[in-house]
């Protein structure tokens, strides 16, 4: 049996404001193990960040538990952040930094060994070398995106968070970056849990899928059991009926 990397259990999450409390997530479970690729599908506002969010530590719980990688993310998450990492284009860089210093830090806040050897890698890696000593204000949305990437795997981390790891990318360094995670995945079996809007992605690069509405999971499975669920060709039509049922679906 693999290893449970991501384990889950009746998380909540609820914001308190003037106008009264939004619930953004509504007693959601799931785990993902150990070299799983899981993707956190919903429209606007189901609850995706906000879930992501309570995984790194930087929002506290409402209720529930989040244990990642063996321990208590709620209690000890120094214990284990060292070993995670997150990417999203929009967490923007250190503007006026070059995307080498702005490497630099990150590796020496990570602890990160062999600095120098290791951020010459990863830049070969994701083919940003021609990008390190411009500004990372200066660069276009796409290479933001891979700039991102490359700050998110400078520790090997065994759990990766992606939100929206290829938006703004051309579709051929979309796939490019696909190819990546799938062979980083591969080589470490590290788990990954992927927030996306783009389902093509999704069924080609994830094992399970949570259907998030409204801050609840409505459905989940691979991608080819929901497809055959639903009745559908592909998880974008499969997306389509659960974004727009009024009620939790229950398929016909
Ligand atoms: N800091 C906050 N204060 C109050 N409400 C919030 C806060 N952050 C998020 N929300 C609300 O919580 C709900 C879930 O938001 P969340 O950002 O998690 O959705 P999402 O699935 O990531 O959406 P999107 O696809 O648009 O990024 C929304 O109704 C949102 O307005």
């Amino acid at each position: 049996m693999p290893q449970t990397a991501i384990e889950v259990q009746s998380l909540r999450k609820v914001f308190s404001g003037a106008r009264g409390d939004v619930v953004a997530v509504e007693d959601i479970g799931f785990s993902v193990p150990a070299g799983g690729t899981m993707a956190l599908l919903g429209g606007n506002g189901a609850g995706k960040t906000t879930t992501i969010s309570m995984l790194l530590g930087l929002l506290t719980p409402s209720s529930g538990s989040i244990r990642i990688l063996g321990e208590d993310m709620i209690r000890h998450r120094y214990r284990v952040l060292p070993r995670m990492n997150f990417s999203s284009p929009y967490v923007e860089l250190p503007h006026r930094l070059t995307v080498a210093e702005n490497l630099h830090v990150y590796a020496r806040l990570y602890a990160v060994r062999d600095r120098k050897r290791q951020v010459a890698a990863i830049a070969e890696q994701l083919d940003i070398v021609d990008l390190m000593d411009r500004p990372a204000g200066r660069l276009s949305a796409g290479q933001k995106t891979r700039v991102a990437l490359a700050k998110a795997l400078l520790n090997r981390p065994e759990v990766l968070l992606l939100d929206e790891p290829t938006a703004s990318l051309d579709p051929d360094t979309a796939d490019w970056i696909r190819t990546y995670l799938e062979q980083y995945r591969r080589e470490t079996g590290a788990a990954i849990l992927l927030a996306s809007h783009n389902m093509a992605e999704v069924e080609r690069l994830c094992d399970g899928v949570l259907m998030m509405r409204r801050g609840r999971i409505v459905d989940q499975g691979s991608p080819a059991e929901l497809i055959s669920r639903y009745g559908r060709r592909n998880l974008e039509e499969v997306f389509l009926d659960i974004a727009r049922a009024e009620d939790e679906r229950v398929p016909a």
